[in-house]
């Protein structure tokens, strides 16, 4: 039963190629030195909110939401309205196209400050995205551990690192049948910020 994890000295070996596609240097240490000090200037960047346990608790990361129109997209408990798209967003929204084939109108943004930011274990399966989405995931900055496991069977499980200017494509029934984080860590960490594509409906 060797599926399970295939953590190397932090490097992920074989994912699963039906559910993700992990392109390394998708964009140049150049390009993602730039695109992250201009993300970080200019997203209408937001602390959300979540109902937990009858607590208001921050969400661990700082989130915004860009896209084509004015739809409004719930995620974790928030609704998100977009902005209009910026020129670095459309710029990195027109690479990730022509990698994945598919066109996106929408992009979720994360700000991971520190290790003490995070992601909790979620699918992203929200009905606008329709069945078996799929969805580009774009990291620029520190260093994150991306974990997947199936819901059925949590001992079924990948984790990626998701370095500076990578792509991580992920589709089939990833967002079905498994779901994913972004875990805290106690090493320091610095900035990371990841964008997600999406295709709302
Ligand atoms: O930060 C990441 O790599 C994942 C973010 C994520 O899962 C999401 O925004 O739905
Ligand atoms: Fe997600």
């Amino acid at each position: 039963m060797e599926q399970l994890s295939f953590f190397d000295g932090g490097q992920s070996l074989k994912l699963p190629p039906e559910l993700m596609d992990y392109r390394p240097n998708f964009f140049t240490r150049d390009e993602s030195t730039g695109l992250m000090q201009k993300l970080k200037a200019t997203i209408a960047w937001k602390q959300e909110t979540i109902q937990m346990y009858g607590k208001l608790l921050n969400t661990p990361r700082l989130t915004a939401w860009y896209g084509d129109n004015s739809k409004t997209y719930a995620f974790s408990g928030n609704k998100y309205h977009p902005f209009p798209w910026t020129a670095e967003l459309l710029f990195i929204k027109q690479r990730v196209e022509q990698a994945a084939g598919l066109a996106f109108n929408s992009v979720l943004l994360n700000d991971y400050r520190n290790g003490n930011d995070s992601v909790a274990w979620h699918a992203d399966d929200e009905p606008e995205l329709g069945i078996n989405p799929v969805i580009a995931s774009v990291s620029f900055g520190q260093v994150r551990r991306f974990d997947v496991r199936h819901k059925q069977n949590h001992k079924l499980k990948y984790s990626v690192e998701l370095e500076n200017g990578s792509l991580l494509i992920m589709k089939g029934d990833l967002q079905h049948n498994w779901e994913h984080q972004v875990p805290k860590s106690v090493k320091t960490m610095k900035e990371r910020i990841n964008l997600t594509f999406r295709m709302i409906s």
